[in-house]
């Protein structure tokens, strides 16, 4: 499945204090994630403005979390795929995650905090809820940089409102051998975007549009950012949405944790009428996002690997 490379995905710098609409900088920085998105699906986004003891804090939190004892971490269960705890039940399977809906909120960190600390952990919590709230406002930027982009802002404040937050945090162990095991295998997000953060190691690999592998090099500020099918879809196909997979070796453990923003139950993913023409007939059937989720992961296994056009193509 194509060869490895070591070229690097875009970097784009969002560190600016005045990252403002309307202003020259925003303009740059809006046309640096358009060409990103619509090349890659993928770019590194810089953002120096989170703090270094926020990063170490997550870092804890995330070693913390997946040190509770099984039994605990399967108390996380949620009717929707991908967001309840999935261990390795697999032998030699290297992944483990679990997640939850809103993390920008409050709350709903502090009742995910009690299920697995039922007296509380405000260390976790307080943590879990700053960095989530950083990611929400970065991926808002980045969302309203590509609504512009298309000259659709009349759909801004409705593609804002189409999504939630959900946010999984995942372990994967050391394989312990030189040569690469798979950590997570080859697969496009369906959600909207994604920001994914890492703890130090690096394991994440994205396929180009020729078929290539591009190790992922974060450096200490950055983030990556993927677009999803449903983007993809919304965008009537111009934005591309990579596969993706992560790759392990070494003895050392690789935590992540990713903000992925999720199209609402209700919502209709059809391409703005406006990214439609001769030139660019329509791409996807209008779908839900909860409909899609349902005939993929019906039948398991092969269907996992198949995209959105395999189900909704036009
Ligand atoms: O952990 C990573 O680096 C990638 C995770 C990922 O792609 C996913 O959870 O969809
Ligand atoms: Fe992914």
């Amino acid at each position: 499945m194509g060869s490895e490379t070591t070229l690097r995905l875009p970097a784009i710098d969002f560190s600016c204090k005045d990252l403002t609409p309307r202003t020259p900088v925003w303009e740059t920085v809006r046309s640096q994630v358009r060409e990103a998105a619509e090349e890659f699906g993928c770019f590194e986004a810089l953002f120096k403005n989170i703090p270094q003891e926020l990063r170490k804090a997550m870092d804890g939190a995330l070693e913390e979390i997946f040190a509770l004892p099984l039994e605990i971490k399967k108390r996380n269960v949620s009717e929707k795929p991908f967001h309840g705890y999935i261990g390795s039940s697999s032998p030699g399977s290297l992944y483990e995650s679990m997640g939850f809906d809103n993390p920008e909120d409050h709350k709903e960190v502090e009742r995910f905090t009690k299920i697995m600390w039922p007296e509380g952990n405000t260390n976790f919590s307080k943590t879990v809820h700053w960095f989530s709230k950083i990611l929400s406002e970065l991926d808002q930027t980045i969302r309203r940089m590509i609504v512009e982009s298309f000259g659709i802002e009349k759909y801004l404040e409705e593609h804002m409102n189409s999504t939630y937050n959900f946010l999984r945090v995942t372990k994967y162990e050391a394989p312990k051998t030189t040569e690469k095991k798979t950590g997570l295998r080859a697969h496009t997000d369906k959600n909207t975007t994604s920001i994914l953060y890492q703890s130090q190691i690096d394991g994440l690999e994205v396929q180009t549009r020729d078929g290539e592998w591009v190790n992922v090099k974060f450096s200490p500020h950055s983030f990556i950012v993927i677009i999803g099918e449903s983007l993809n879809a919304w965008t009537n196909g111009r934005l591309h949405s990579p596969y993706h997979r992560v790759m392990m070796s070494g003895d050392q453990k690789r935590y992540s944790a990713v903000l992925f923003t999720v199209p609402r139950e209700g919502y209709i993913i059809k391409a703005a009428e406006e990214l439609l023409d001769e030139e660019h007939p329509l791409q996807f059937r209008p779908f839900e996002y909860p409909e899609y989720l349902k005939l993929r992961f019906a039948d398991t296994g092969k269907s996992y690997e198949l995209p959105l056009k395999d189900y909704f193509g036009a």
